[in-house]
Order: C-alpha cells, then structure tokens, then sequence
C-alpha cells in the first residue's frame, strides 16, 4: 500500500513517516508539508493528513478529486466541517477517516466518560497540551463534550447544574452544554481528564499521551482499513472494536 503525509515536517506528520516507512506491506511514496507541490502524493493510495485545521479542507479536496483515500488526524472538526467532508468524497470512489485521537487509552477514556455520563449529574472536562498546539479546545476535548451530551440527553438528563451569573470566562468553553476548560503548559505533551459529580461522591477519568509514538498503532491501522471503510468514517472504535 503506498502511503503519502501531508505536514511531514510537522510533529505528528514526521513520526507518522517514521512509522509508515517502518511497517510491513506500507510503503511512504510523499511526504509534504505546506506549500508543496502534490504531485508526488498522486500515486498514493492512501494520503495520511497531520496538518492544521485551515488546511485540511483543501488538502482533503484534493483527495476526492484524484480518487486518493484520506485518514486526518487533523482536529477543528466541527459537525458542519464532517457534513462537508462526507460530501466532498461522493462518487470520489474514495474514502477518508477522521478521527480527533489515533490512541487507544483516549479512544477508552471517550468511552467510558460516555457511558457514565448518563449516571451524573455533573461533568465537566479539562484539557491540558503543549503551549505549541494551535487550536483549544483539542479535537478529543470537543469531541467528547458532544458524545457527553448526546449520552445525557438520551437519558433525559436536563443541564449540568451551574448558578454562574457573573463570569469573566473562567468556566471555560460551551461545547453543547459541556463546559471545557484548556490549559497550555510547556512541559506538558496531550492529557485529558473528565470530571463527573454527583452529590456525595465523584468520578474521574483521565488519559496521559506521554510521546506521539501513542498514536502510531491507530494511525497504521486507520490507514490499513481505509480502503474497506465506505464513505466518511469518524473515529476509529469501529475498527480497533470498541464499544462493540
Ligand atoms: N488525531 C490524533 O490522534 C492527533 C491529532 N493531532 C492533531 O494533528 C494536527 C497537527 O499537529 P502537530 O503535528 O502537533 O502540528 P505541527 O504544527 O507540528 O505540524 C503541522 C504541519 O502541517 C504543515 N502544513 C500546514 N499547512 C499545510 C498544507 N496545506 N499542506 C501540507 N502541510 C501543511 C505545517 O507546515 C506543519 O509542518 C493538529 O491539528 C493536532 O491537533 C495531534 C496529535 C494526535
Ligand atoms: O495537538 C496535539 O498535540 C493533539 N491534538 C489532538 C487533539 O486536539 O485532541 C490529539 C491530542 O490531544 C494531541
């Protein structure tokens, strides 16, 4: 299978050529970054994007139009931006996955948090990365409010209890309903925490990326399954199998 990434001079982007040129049965035929020329990445069958969120519509539009299969690591993915994606790849003969977190302990933290939070009446989620990460809140922060909120309103739950009438921001982001809390700090890589509440007691689950090397298995197996996956894909549960 041969493999092209776009931002191979980013963070993400050099260690998912590191990984790709190091796998059986991938072969890394372009690895481009901002500015390139594409061409090289013409003959790939499957285009790896770790790029930033102001460039992966374009990078993805290219995709569709050569027929290329994507898997987007990119975040800034809004259910507006998905809705845009699924469309771009129609009739492409193409398919793309995006998924906010290629690493199997976020992929179990996004699924546990789901499942509890159908038993809380309180939740809130904080979010701490490098000082060098562009956009807040992380993609696995927005991504598990929303699945936070669809779990609760399918209980019936009503809004997380809040009497904040005077605030100068210090509740943090509104991602449907779920208040999201982001702190950038040099030394700190990807972590996450969510923090349910109920009267009495507590519960917390956090998940700690140490290095990007967490990432690689999902991204390889992303990019393995792209090919047999119709359409958009978001996440990648599906394929590692959880939450079946
Ligand atoms: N899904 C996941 O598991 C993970 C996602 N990410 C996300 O991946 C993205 C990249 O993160 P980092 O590597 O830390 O950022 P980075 O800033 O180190 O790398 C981004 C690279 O993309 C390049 N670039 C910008 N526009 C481009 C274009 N049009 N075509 C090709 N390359 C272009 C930049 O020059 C840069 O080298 C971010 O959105 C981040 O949130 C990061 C870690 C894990
Ligand atoms: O920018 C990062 O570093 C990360 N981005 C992703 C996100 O926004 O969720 C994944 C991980 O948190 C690292």
């Amino acid at each position: 299978m041969l493999v092209a990434v776009f931002g191979a001079k980013g963070r993400m982007g050099a260690e998912v050529c590191r990984a790709v040129s190091e796998a059986d049965g991938l072969e890394l035929v372009a690895a481009l970054d901002a500015g390139e020329d594409r061409t090289p990445a013409a003959s790939a069958d499957v285009v790896v994007d770790f790029t930033v969120p102001d460039a992966v519509m374009e990078n993805l539009a290219w995709c569709a139009e050569h027929g290329i299969h994507a898997v987007v690591g990119t975040t800034g993915f809004t259910p507006e931006r998905l809705d845009a994606v699924r469309d771009l790849f129609v009739g492409s003969g193409a398919n793309v996955i995006v998924a906010a977190n290629f690493s199997i302990g976020a992929l179990l933290m996004m699924h546990w948090a789901q499942e509890a939070a159908r038993h809380y009446e309180s939740v809130e989620i904080i979010e701490l990365h490098h000082p060098d990460k562009v956009d807040a809140p992380s993609g696995t922060a927005a991504t598990t409010a929303r699945r936070i909120a669809a779990a609760r309103a399918d209980a019936g739950l009503g809004p997380v209890p809040d009497a904040t009438t005077q605030d100068a921001g210090a509740r943090g982001a509104d991602v449907d309903g779920i208040r999201v809390h982001g702190v950038r700090l040099r030394g700190l890589f990807a972590n996450q925490q969510v923090i349910f509440g109920n009267e009495g007691e507590g519960l917390t689950i956090t998940h700690n990326s140490y290095t990007r090397a967490s990432y690689m298995p999902g991204v390889l197996a992303a990019v393995r399954a792209v090919a047999s996956r119709p359409g958009l894909t978001v996440g990648i549960e599906g394929i590692l199998g959880i939450g079946s």
